[in-house]
């Protein structure tokens, strides 16, 4: 099943980025708390390994959005499957993506959040790939830039599989 998948971003690379990643936000956000959003599916393992890497204090919330479903592109509309448990009023937002390819659903995200009074609302990605960008986003947090391929692993799917790989992949969908 993985065969036709070619290795973009090696596992030790993720890691080792992570790590950068956490160290940076723990400094940026010292003598404060973070409350992290991660946005289901995709962001379930970075989020996982950012947060354990962190050494501010953390409370964690889960939104589930797709755009997606089976397909390659985006279908440019943004659903909510799941809504934040908890308040964010006056707390230190920071929305853990696993990618922003056209920008849309993180547009989205942002405006929706923003308007719900957060202390501080920032963007942490995993996979920025700019060359699909149809919406202008201020992104504090990027692991990597990457070109434009869809991409599987660590968290990124194709009609759901691969999420369970260790590493980014760019997989032959035809
Ligand atoms: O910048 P965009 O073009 O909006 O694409 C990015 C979004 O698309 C993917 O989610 P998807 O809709 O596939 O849901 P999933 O995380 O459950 O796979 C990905 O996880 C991001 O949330
Ligand atoms: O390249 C991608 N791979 C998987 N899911 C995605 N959602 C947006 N872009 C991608
Ligand atoms: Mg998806």
């Amino acid at each position: 099943m993985t065969d036709n998948v070619k290795v973009m971003i090696s596992e030790e690379q993720v890691n080792q980025r992570i790590r950068e990643l956490a160290e940076q936000i723990s400094k940026d956000y010292e003598g404060k708390s973070v409350h992290l959003i991660c946005i289901l599916k995709g962001s379930i393992f970075f989020c996982c390994d950012l947060a354990k890497r962190l050494t501010i204090p953390v409370t964690l919330d889960f939104m589930s959005v797709s755009s997606y479903g089976s397909e390659t592109v985006s279908s440019g509309r943004v659903r909510i499957l799941k809504d934040l448990d908890e308040s964010i009023q006056g707390k230190n937002v920071l929305i853990v993506e696993d990618i922003i390819d056209t920008g849309r659903t993180l547009a989205y995200l942002s405006d929706l959040l923003g308007s719900r009074a957060p202390e501080s609302l920032s963007i942490c990605t995993l996979l920025d790939k700019p060359d699909r960008r149809v919406t202008d986003i201020d992104v504090k947090y990027v692991g990597f830039i990457i070109p434009d391929e869809f991409v599987v692993g660590y968290g990124l799917d194709y009609d759901q599989y691969y999420r369970n790989l260790p590493y980014v992949g760019v997989v032959d969908t035809k």
